[in-house]
């Protein structure tokens, strides 16, 4: 059992490493295991749990992979992929599991997948990916708890996603490079983590074409190659550091190359964040009382969900009424119930969510219900009053590299402990 003591009270200050992205590098390993000869290096990767868990199950399908912790690297050698089962005591930790199956599929004309995990927020629906391989002929087999996808071969098709999938589109995209002929996908997700990832099969011999337009067409090729890939930073850990800056009143200077926080830096602006950048570095600080904010999650370039719980910490610590419209997960306002025992006002009806600031925060114990309600309660915890202590942290560990380390090296008081319950 993880759990997050968090002592309030400090102002951040300093300089913040911002991680790889968390969804960008998941994707990136199932690129990797459809070369079926050479070794791919991924650099920039972060060291969080869900990257963990993608090493063992590429290592349970037969995969050789070397994670080098120190140098932020992993080493994967897909030669010798055998086995087609992701089994189910690795896959249903992670959301990124369901990335395996188009490799998979292509390296083994099968993908049996006993289970993927993520986030609890609500419905979590996988359809468009198979009505997608359907789409290119493969057979989908959909059972209780274990899904089966089986095919001799694909071949393009004209796909259309009724709501723009992050992970859907990297599927298709994947299921698409090694498919013969042309595929059209329409509705495609317009996520940099999703450009990233085309940039990297792009770089493996793939040809795609249509990135960030929504509108993607992928020419279908022989064979993929191994190559060397730097994972883009993480924009929702830059996020985090820059809120954990406006709401402690300090002054963080976020590294991490080509940092673009777009539509959260502007929110946070208005709520009188100032931002400025130095060459590579962007300069986050705060020093006087925060504003309320209207907040709609939307796909990119919207605001992101996942930053959704970590900015009602924010608006809770804001001077007046914050409100809130969640419309990418139907669940995802767990954090509500945590943050109003430490003191917060927050009242949900449906996908709505009104946020009275500001209130004082008081330190107790909370849980994490997922990686961002984990995250947002660290934050609240840095203004608190007293003492907070986050239970079940191995989720925030899931997306966020050695968050303790990096949150007192900015003079934060925070511990990481490890618990037998
Ligand atoms: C590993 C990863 O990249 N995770 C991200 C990814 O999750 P993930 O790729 O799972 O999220 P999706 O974009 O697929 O899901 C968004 C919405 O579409 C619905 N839907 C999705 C697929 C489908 O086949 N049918 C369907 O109805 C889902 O129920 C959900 O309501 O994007 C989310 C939305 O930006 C982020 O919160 C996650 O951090
Ligand atoms: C929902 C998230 O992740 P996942 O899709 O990996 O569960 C998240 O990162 O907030």
């Amino acid at each position: 059992m993880v759990r997050y003591r968090v002592r309030g009270g400090n102002a951040l200050r300093g300089t913040a490493f911002i991680q790889g992205a968390k969804n960008a590098v998941l994707p990136m390993i199932g690129a990797a295991l459809l070369a079926a000869k050479g070794r791919t290096v991924l650099r920039n990767v972060p060291i969080i749990e869900d990257v963990r868990r993608a090493v063992e199950l590429a290592e349970a399908i037969g995969a050789y992979v070397e994670l080098h912790e120190s140098e932020r690297t992993l080493v994967i050698d897909a030669s010798k992929v055998s086995s087609p089962v992701l089994p189910a005591e690795i896959a249903r930790r992670f959301r990124g599991s369901v990335l395996f199956t188009p490799a998979l599929l292509h390296r083994l004309g099968e993908a049996v997948v006993e289970g993927v995990g993520g986030c609890n927020l609500g419905s979590r629906n996988l359809d468009f990916h198979y009505l997608g391989y359907k789409r290119l002929g493969a057979i989908v087999d959909e059972g209780e708890t274990v899904i089966h996808v089986k095919a001799a071969g694909l071949t393009g098709a004209t796909l259309y996603l009724d709501t723009p999938s992050h992970t859907g589109t990297e599927n298709l995209i994947m299921a698409a490079c090694l498919a013969k002929g042309t595929t059209v996908i329409e509705n495609a997700a317009l996520e940099p983590e999703v450009l990233d990832v085309i940039d990297m099969l792009s770089k493996m011999g793939a040809r795609i074409s249509g990135g960030g337009t929504g509108f993607i067409t992928v020419e279908g090729v022989d064979e993929l190659h191994a190559v060397e890939h730097t994972v883009m930073p993480d924009r929702l850990d830059a996020g985090v550091f820059a809120m954990a800056a406006a709401l402690t009143q300090g002054e963080v200077s976020l590294v991490g190359t080509g940092l673009d926080l777009g539509v959260v830096r502007y929110k946070l602006e208005q709520m009188g964040v100032e931002f400025h950048r130095q060459g590579a570095v962007l300069h986050v600080s705060c020093d006087g009382p925060l504003r309320p904010i209207n907040i709609i999650t939307d796909t990119y370039p919207g605001f992101a969900t996942d930053l959704q719980s970590p900015m009602m910490t924010v608006a809770a610590l804001a001077d007046g009424t914050s409100y809130i419209h969640e419309r990418i997960f139907d669940g995802r306002f767990a954090l509500a119930g945590e943050l109003n025992k430490m003191g917060a006002n927050v009242e949900v009806k449906g996908s709505r969510a009104v946020v009275r600031g500001r209130t004082p925060l008081t330190g107790t114990q909370v849980t994490a219900h997922d990686l961002r309600s984990g995250i947002a309660l660290v934050l609240a915890g840095l203004a608190a009053e007293g003492e907070t202590v986050i239970d079940s942290g191995y989720l925030i560990d899931r997306g966020h590299a050695h968050l303790a380390a990096r949150m007192r090296a900015l003079g934060a008081d925070i511990t990481r402990e490890i618990s037998e319950r």
